[in-house]
């Protein structure tokens, strides 16, 4: 992996030296949004209408952040007017590249690029930065409008209602500063909290994630048994964001990132509800255990020097959910 100086592209780990073997994620830099009619949105410039298949979705189907986008893509059924690249699952010396030796791996049909950095640098010459999954692109003017996961979520939610996107609120008003509680209070601990152990050098910062981790854990355990979804009765953007960790945490997340004091199928509630959210429609055609799987696996080889992917465990998403008996007051 690596990142871009300038526009050159330098091959390096990330460096936790400097912050005292921490784990510390940087934030995205192309800020812009899709809007109804091209007004700016909250951060960057206008000029980004809502127009069917203009825009253009590069994601990898490994990554839990990119998986936000797709979902959400595919919920509001924007698949028909918002068209999707995925990269190769093994992110090595040349950062995510369009190889499409691996089955779903699409390769770059909108630019022809053969490495992710190079739609940065066709974005802007000078970039300097990570380069990162996912990226929503302008065919129209040929530059990134974001790459900030939890705002391409929020473009995806509702800019496109006018130009075809289905029916569905995921962010309704009235339920905002709940959702935005929840978000907050999940990223660090759960989303980002298994990088932070799994990328954390020494042993107190690891600790640190990790008590952070499951005991976040626990609490939405017993929220989950009182409440179908995060925010009582209907599903939300929140739920689609903590899904995404929870649907990788066996399979990569326990034994990889060593977040194993306990596995998803040992709480009844949280498996139970990921099982519910995989099953709903669309949303299964959207997991992809095998580019997860390997691309963790292989990709970090300070982690995992040798690449072996290690048999599991693998949960049975598909088993029945039994949540239909949980209401927001707690069981019917
Ligand atoms: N803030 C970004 C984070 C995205 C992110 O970190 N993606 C990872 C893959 S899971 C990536 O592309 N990492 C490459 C790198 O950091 O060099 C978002 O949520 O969109």
């Amino acid at each position: 992996m690596g990142v871009l100086v300038h526009g050159h592209w330098q091959d390096q780990w990330y460096d936790t030296d400097s912050t005292g073997g921490h784990f510390e994620r940087s934030a995205a830099q192309f800020r812009n949004w899709v809007t109804p009619d091209g007004a700016p949105g909250p951060s960057g410039r206008g000029g980004f209408a809502a127009e069917p298949n203009r825009y253009h979705l590069y994601v990898s189907y490994a990554c839990p952040w990119a998986h936000r986008t797709l979902i959400l893509r595919q919920l509001k059924g924007l698949a028909p007017i918002i068209g999707v690249s995925v990269v190769h699952p093994l992110m090595a010396e040349h950062g995510w590249t369009f190889a499409t030796d691996f089955d779903g791996a699409n390769g770059d049909a909108v630019n022809g690029h053969q490495r992710l950095y190079q739609l940065y640098q066709q974005a802007l010459p000078d970039y300097s930065g990570r380069v990162t999954v996912p990226v929503l692109w302008d065919t129209r003017t040929d530059t990134v409008v974001s790459n900030e996961s939890a705002e391409i979520l929020r473009m995806f939610n509702s800019a496109f209602d006018g130009v075809g996107a289905r029916a569905g609120d995921y962010y309704p008003a009235a339920l905002r500063s709940e959702i935005d509680r929840l978000n907050d209070w999940i990223y660090p601990r759960i989303n980002n909290g298994v990088y932070r152990a799994g990328f954390a050098t020494r042993q107190q910062p690891y600790d640190e994630a990790v008590n952070e981790l499951f005991a976040a854990l626990e609490q939405l355990e017993q929220r989950l048994a009182q409440q179908r979804y995060l925010v009582g009765d209907r599903i939300t953007e929140a739920d689609w964001r903590l899904f995404t960790t929870l649907v990788r945490f066996d399979g990569v997340y326990v034994g990889h990132f060593k977040c194993d004091r306990k596995r998803l199928i040992d709480y009844p509630n949280l498996f139970a509800y990921t099982r519910e959210l995989y099953q709903m429609p669309g949303v299964a055609e959207t997991v992809h255990m095998d580019h997860i799987r390997f691309h963790y696996y292989r990709s970090h080889p300070s982690i995992n020097p040798h690449g072996i992917i290690p048999v599991g465990p693998q949960p049975n998403f598909s088993r029945p959910h039994q949540r239909n008996a949980i209401h927001a007051g707690g069981l019917s």
